[in-house]
């Protein structure tokens, strides 16, 4: 029997398949749950374990009650480490959630000191004398200070965790992770000394991480993005080749879209040109009450044989921002969401059984409305986006869930071409 040995806490359905993605590349069997699983499911045998809560943009107080729900759960199976996953942009309010779950994971587990790092060079994200790059600009010149929910006007991740928490921030700069793990353990105790008990850590490239990784051994509780894993496995020796295989894939080809970020809206543009065929969901429609949902399956029908098709919400955000001056920015949301998960849904009826979604939030929708509680991490078709199979009902499928910001403009047609039939 194999006693899993991290145990992760992703604060969205995206993020948690990026984070057991990397996981599983470097050799731990990973298992995603979604939610926290009810007290009679069956011990996970797995290595890690990644609870996927969507928790990014609640209320902190729930974000805490949640996380530490989860908690209690990995502790029960055994783990030996938390990681608490967030996003590579560091997506959180003044209020949180970042650093209210970190304070109340610490708190938990009795520990004093943590690290907190969202690099994940991979992406393009780095961390540089604790400010955050997203590829060439500074988070705060990014896309990112216009995020609806959580718009990042502040680089210095320092500065900005040390508002979310009641304790002190510090930083370990890049000059001592690139002298290797003993500094950086030697940092971490002077931090220590003067009182610092969340460090902010400098990593710009894998061997950062691979660095890092050593001097986290035995730390109960890690914050970061997915990237910090990376260099984690290591810590425990293992080298586990055969940690992502899949079942053969079966059935049709279908993407549901619903993140309006850039890198989706090139990915939309890029399967038309492509002349591959896609359905748009009006939302002003779905508030009308129109029955979108029938249409788009309507329309799906005769198409899926050749497909893969497409279903998206996806627009640019002028289109955005006027659907949501009429209709309220949460109203919107989920009227979307609840669409395009039910569209899902019928799809996978219709015999689907290969499914890109895109967008952490119409992820987690999505999943919902399949009924999946467990998902097996397999090849990774680009940085921070894995295939994974899961079951629904009584159907297996595969499923890509894609963090709006990730992959590359051909994404939607090239991430089917890696599955084997
Ligand atoms: N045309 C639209 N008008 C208004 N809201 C929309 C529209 N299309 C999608 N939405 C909503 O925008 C939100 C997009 O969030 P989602 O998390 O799915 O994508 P993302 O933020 O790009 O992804 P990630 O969280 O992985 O970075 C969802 O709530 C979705 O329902
Ligand atoms: O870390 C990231 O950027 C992603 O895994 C994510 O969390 C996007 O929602």
């Amino acid at each position: 029997m194999t006693r899993p040995l991290l145990g992760c806490i992703a604060d969205d359905f995206t993020g948690a398949t990026d984070l057991a993605n990397n996981l599983v590349r470097n050799g731990m069997r990973t298992v995603q749950t979604i939610g926290v699983p009810q007290d009679d499911a069956a011990p996970v045998q797995a290595d890690a374990i990644v609870v996927a809560l969507k928790s990014r943009t609640i209320a902190p107080t729930d974000a805490v009650a949640q996380s530490l729900e989860a908690l209690r759960w990995l502790q029960a199976q055994g783990v030996q480490q938390i990681y608490f996953k967030y996003c590579s942009t560091f997506d959180s309010t003044a209020e949180g959630n970042i650093g209210p779950v970190t304070d109340a994971l610490l708190d938990a587990l009795d520990s004093r000191f943590t690290i907190a790092c969202p690099a994940f060079p991979e992406n393009q994200r780095t961390v540089f004398k604790g400010h955050l790059f997203v590829g060439d600009q500074l988070l705060s010149d990014s896309g990112m200070r216009n995020h609806p929910l959580t718009p990042m006007g502040d680089a210095n991740l320092v500065r900005v965790m040390q508002q979310q928490t009641r304790r002190k921030v510090g930083l370990v700069a890049y000059d001592v992770v690139a002298q290797g793990p003993d500094v950086i353990r030697a940092r971490f105790a002077a931090l220590q000394a003067e009182g610092v008990q969340i460090a902010v850590l400098d990593a710009i490239s894998n061997a950062d991480l691979q660095h890092i990784g050593p001097a986290l051994t035995g730390m109960p509780l890690v914050t970061a993005g997915s990237g910090i894993a990376i260099g984690l496995p290591q810590n425990w020796q293992i080298t586990n080749a055969a940690a992502d295989g899949l079942p053969s894939a079966t059935g049709l080809r279908a993407i549901v879209s619903g993140s309006c970020s850039v890198a989706t809206n090139g990915q939309v543009l890029r399967f038309q040109l492509s002349g591959r065929p896609s359905f748009a969901i009006d939302p002003l429609a779905l508030a009308r009450g129109d029955d979108v949902v029938a249409q788009a399956l309507a329309w799906a029908a005769p198409l899926l044989q050749d497909g893969p098709v497409l279903v998206y919400a996806t627009a640019e955000p002028e289109a955005v921002k006027a659907v949501q001056a009429q209709l309220g920015v949460a109203a919107a949301g989920e009227l979307v969401e609840h669409a395009l998960a039910a569209i899902a849904r019928s799809l996978v009826d219709a015999g689907v059984r290969q499914l890109v979604v895109a967008g952490g939030e119409t992820s987690g929708a999505v999943v919902q409305a399949l009924g999946i509680t467990q998902m097996v991490i397999g090849p990774q078709i680009e940085p921070g986006v894995p295939w994974t199979s899961a079951r629904s009902g009584e159907n297996t499928l595969h499923l890509a869930l894609k963090s709006g910001n990730f992959g590359s403009p051909d994404f939607f047609t090239q991430a089917f071409a890696q599955l084997h039939e």
